[in-house]
Order: C-alpha cells, then sequence, then structure tokens
C-alpha cells in the first residue's frame, strides 16, 4: 500500500496542539492521507479548556457512514468522545463497518486538566475497548479504566496494562510519559501477557499538549503502513520524540505549547536567512538612528562642512563600491542576476558623477578616510563565491533605504537638506533594494553551511563599517 488513508474520530482545539488537528498532522508527518470526524468543538488553547460543544450524536455518524461510503479506510484512530450517546454511536458504526486496524485513545481528562469524557460516560467507554485492535491510554487513564489507583513507578503500570488486556482482549500501549524521571519508556502489553517495551529519552521541554493523540494517529498509520504494531510503535515514537525536541522552537501559546509534528521537515523548508541577518543587527540600526550626523541630517541642524565631508567620502566609495557589484554581476549564475548587479553597478558610477556635478561642484581632492578604505577593504576581500560578496554588499542597499525612509519623514520645504532627503526615499532604490535582497535571499537558500556563515558574517561586517561610515565626522 502507498499512503494508507487514516481517519480520525475525535474532538477539536482550536489551538492546533491535541485533538484532531493534531491528528491530521502526525498522518500527514507518518506518511499518510488523513480523514477527521469531528465528534466535540472545544474552546481551548495551550493554557486550558473553557468550553465544550456537542454536534447531535446522529450527526457524528452521519460523518463516519459519508465518508466509509465513499472511501476505503486503511486505519482509524478515536480519540476524545466526549459523550455517551457520541461513544454508542461510534461503536454502532464499528460493528456495522468493521473498519481494520482501530486504535483508540481513552481521551478522559487534558494535560490542563478539564474533563474531556462525561463523568458517566466511563462505563460507556470501557465497553468500547474491545472493539478496538490498540488501546492507548495515559496512567491515570489506565488507572480508571483498570479501576485501580494510579501507578506511580514503571513495573505497577506494566502490570495495570496486563490486566487490562486480558479483561478485554484488545492490545494495550501503556506509556510512561506521566512518569518522572529521565526516560520515557512505552509498552505493548497483549492480552497473553507478553510485553514489549520502547525505550526513550525524556524531553526537558514544556510543549507537551497533544502528545497522547499524536502518538495514537502515528501508530495507526505506520501500522497500517507495515502490518506490525511493534514496528509501527517504535517508529512512531523515533518521530514524536524529535516533535517533542522542537515543539518549544515554535514558539506557541503561553501555557504547555504543541509539539512539532513536522520537525523532520523543517531543514527542507526555505528560510529567509536574509531576515535573520537583518534581525542579528537591530543594534547597529538603533546605534546609526542616534548618531549626530543622522540627527543633524533629520532635523536640519547639522553642520555643512561635516555633510561635505559625508558626501565626498560617499563619492569615493560609491566609485569602489560600483566595482564589488560588477565583480557580483560577474559572477551571476543566472542572467537577469548577472543584469541586476551590472545595473546596480552603472548606477553607483552615475550617482557618484552625480554627487560632484550637483552637491561638490566638481571632482573633490580628497583622499579616502581610514574608515572608508578599511570598509573598501572588507568588500573587496569578500567572497570567493557569489553569495558571500552579495551579502557584503547588501547592508549598502538595506540600512540606506531603511535610514532614508525614516529620514524622509523630517522633510519640508525649508529644509536645508530637503533634496538630498528626496534622494534616499527614490522609489527606483526601494526597488533595486528589494531585489537585492531577494536575490541574496535565493543565495542563500542555495549555499552549505560553511558558505552561510560566511555570508552572515559578511552582512554583518559590513552593517557594522556602514555605522562607522555614518560616525565619521572631518
Ligand atoms: N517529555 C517527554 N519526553 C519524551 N517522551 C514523552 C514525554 N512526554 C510524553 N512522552 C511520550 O509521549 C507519548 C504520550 O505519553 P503520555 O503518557 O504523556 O500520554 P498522554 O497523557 O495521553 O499524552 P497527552 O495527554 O499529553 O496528549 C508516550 O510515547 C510518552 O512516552
Ligand atoms: C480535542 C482534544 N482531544 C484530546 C485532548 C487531549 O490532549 P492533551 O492531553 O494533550 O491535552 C485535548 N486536549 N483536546
Amino acid at each position: 500500500m502507498s499512503v494508507p488513508r487514516v481517519l480520525s474520530i475525535a474532538g477539536s482545539d482550536p489551538s492546533g496542539g491535541a485533538g484532531i488537528q493534531a491528528d491530521l498532522k502526525a498522518i500527514a508527518a507518518n506518511g499518510g492521507y488523513g480523514m477527521a470526524v469531528i465528534t466535540a468543538l472545544t474552546a481551548q488553547n495551550t493554557t486550558g479548556v473553557t468550553g465544550v460543544h456537542l454536534p447531535p450524536a446522529e450527526f457524528v455518524r452521519q460523518q463516519l457512514d459519508v465518508v466509509a461510503d465513499d472511501i476505503q479506510i486503511d486505519a482509524v484512530k478515536i480519540g476524545m468522545l466526549a459523550a455517551t450517546a457520541t461513544i454508542e454511536k461510534v461503536a454502532h458504526w464499528l460493528d456495522d463497518r468493521r473498519p481494520a486496524n482501530v486504535v483508540l485513545d481513552p481521551v478522559m481528562v487534558s494535560t490542563t486538566g478539564s474533563r474531556l469524557l462525561d463523568a458517566g460516560a466511563e462505563h460507556a467507554l470501557r465497553d468500547l475497548l474491545h472493539r478496538a485492535d490498540l488501546i492507548t491510554p495515559n496512567l491515570p487513564e489506565l488507572a480508571v479504566l483498570c479501576g485501580e489507583p494510579l501507578a506511580t513507578i514503571w513495573t505497577d503500570a506494566l502490570k495495570q496494562g496486563e490486566r487490562l488486556a486480558a479483561a478485554h482482549g484488545v492490545l494495550v500501549l501503556v506509556k510512561g510519559g506521566h512518569l518522572s524521571g529521565d526516560r520515557s519508556p512505552d509498552a505493548l502489553v497483549a492480552p497473553d501477557g507478553s510485553v514489549i517495551e520502547f525505550d526513550a529519552e525524556r524531553v526537558e521541554t514544556t510543549a507537551t499538549h497533544g502528545t497522547g493523540c499524536s502518538l495514537s494517529s502515528a501508530v495507526a498509520t505506520r501500522y497500517a503502513a507495515t502490518g506490525d504494531w511493534a514496528t509501527a510503535v517504535a517508529e512512531s515514537k523515533a518521530w514524536l520524540t524529535r516533535a517533542l525536541r522542537g515543539g518549544e522552537a515554535l514558539r506557541v501559546g503561553r501555557g504547555q505549547g504543541p509539539i512539532d509534528h513536522f520537525a523532520g521537515l523543517r531543514r527542507d523548508i526555505p528560510v529567509d536567512h536574509t531576515q535573520a541577518w537583518w534581525n542579528a543587527i537591530a543594534p547597529v540600526r538603533e546605534g546609526i538612528d542616534e548618531l549626530p550626523f543622522v540627527r543633524g541630517l533629520a532635523d536640519g541642524s547639522l553642520d555643512e562642512r561635516v555633510f561635505r565631508h559625508y558626501l565626498e567620502q560617499d563619492a569615493l566609495y560609491l566609485r569602489e563600491y560600483a566595482r564589488v557589484l560588477a565583480k557580483a554581476s560577474a559572477l551571476a549564475p543566472t542572467r537577469a542576476e548577472q543584469v541586476f548587479w551590472a545595473s546596480a553597478a552603472q548606477d553607483c558610477i552615475t550617482g557618484e558623477a552625480q554627487l560632484h556635478d550637483a552637491w561638490l561642484g566638481g571632482e573633490p581632492d580628497v583622499e579616502p578616510s581610514a574608515v572608508n578604505r578599511a570598509y573598501l577593504a572588507h568588500l573587496a576581500a569578500a567572497g570567493p563565491d557569489y553569495g558571500t560578496i552579495v551579502a557584503a554588499a547588501l547592508p549598502c542597499f538595506w540600512l540606506y533605504l531603511d535610514v532614508g525612509e525614516r529620514l524622509a519623514e523630517h522633510s519640508h520645504n525649508e529644509h536645508p537638506y530637503r533634496d538630498w532627503l528626496a534622494t534616499y526615499s527614490d522609489p527606483g532604490f526601494a526597488q533595486a533594494t528589494a531585489d537585492a535582497i531577494s536575490w541574496a535571499r535565493i543565495a542563500a537558500a542555495n549555499a552549505n553551511d560553511e558558505q552561510l556563515l560566511r555570508m552572515a558574517t559578511a552582512f554583518r561586517v559590513s552593517a557594522e563599517h556602514e555605522l562607522a561610515f555614518f560616525a565619521q565626522t572631518p
């Protein structure tokens, strides 16, 4: 069989961590096609459940039938059933349709302590157990189903599992998530008393919301694919441990967050490295905003001599910066990039000429400052690959536009530097900056770890040189 078609019969968790939402993610993450019949709507988030709303039990049956009439079901996972009437409808449906590979997670109470099963419905749930192939109670649920006190050590939990398996003629997955210690073992216990244990490290995390829902869905999916319970549990547990490790990084909610069902896929999903580089230079950006030069340019109080010095150095800089852009063009992997960087290089040379003609009154007779030389040396040394040159060149676009857009807001008819401020907010330059960022983003997405590190460093160091450049005085 290629893709197992797995039906989850469970409640909805709008925060996406448990219930139907977790089931569909777990089924997909484990290679299945997920379907969902909703038994209950909960109003919940990572901190708790504030309400439960049940559709009529007859409507649950209607959903079950309409799916089964049309689609081959390769496995069923049953979660929150909430009330006796719903449990009975599901029991009748199982008897009528006899779907294969039924995994029942006897959900009673949420991690956050809210009841997800009516107090009077435990008897009906017990009556459902023998209709499943595998049941997956956590330790409190195991104790309730056995009518015994909560097991606090693993050997007691296994004994309860044996009694429950024998009493109902069903395979039981005893789960150690609620124990303490540095391991989180699970065990498959059969009605004949045989036990297969699965050891796993306990992940130190607050993100455990929905682990039971997700595990039972994963096991149903992997069992449909492999036909072997031990393999299905071993594979699902390995997947779950990875998902637990990735949970906190999702930063979902203020309470017990969800696991990351797709933690294993994240590497294959393109990440915007340029945004991470930009975020990392926040202190540089704040530093630029606070410079007397930038403040003086904003309110018009800047000494003309300082402004002239900046323009002279900028002209010298642009001349050399154009060569760096030309180098990016020479190494560009696509024609579009080759054209983009060549055209940007040309714009720099034109820009330099304009500085002379319009602002400086001819060729200035000045030497590049030490700050200028240091920045240009960094740019000239960037490489050897295209991506690193692009990353080094990027802050000049991005920071200039960023500062410029804020400076332009200060402009007014009487502002002594208004013509200069207008150049900052030129739409053509904004477009060129957006293009440069997106080429850098693509280069980063194609880079290996070593190149990525070089790119990030080249970007950061250029940004620091930009700060020093704005900070120089005559
Ligand atoms: N911190 C953890 N580290 C590793 N595995 C864990 C951890 N917590 C739970 N597990 C595993 O998660 C699965 C679910 O176990 P648990 O006993 O927590 O069930 P549950 O209470 O039904 O889950 P939940 O109520 O959180 O949805 C088991 O395989 C268990 O071993
Ligand atoms: C709809 C629904 N189903 C099941 C659970 C149990 O999951 P957990 O024990 O992780 O809260 C839940 N919270 N919500």
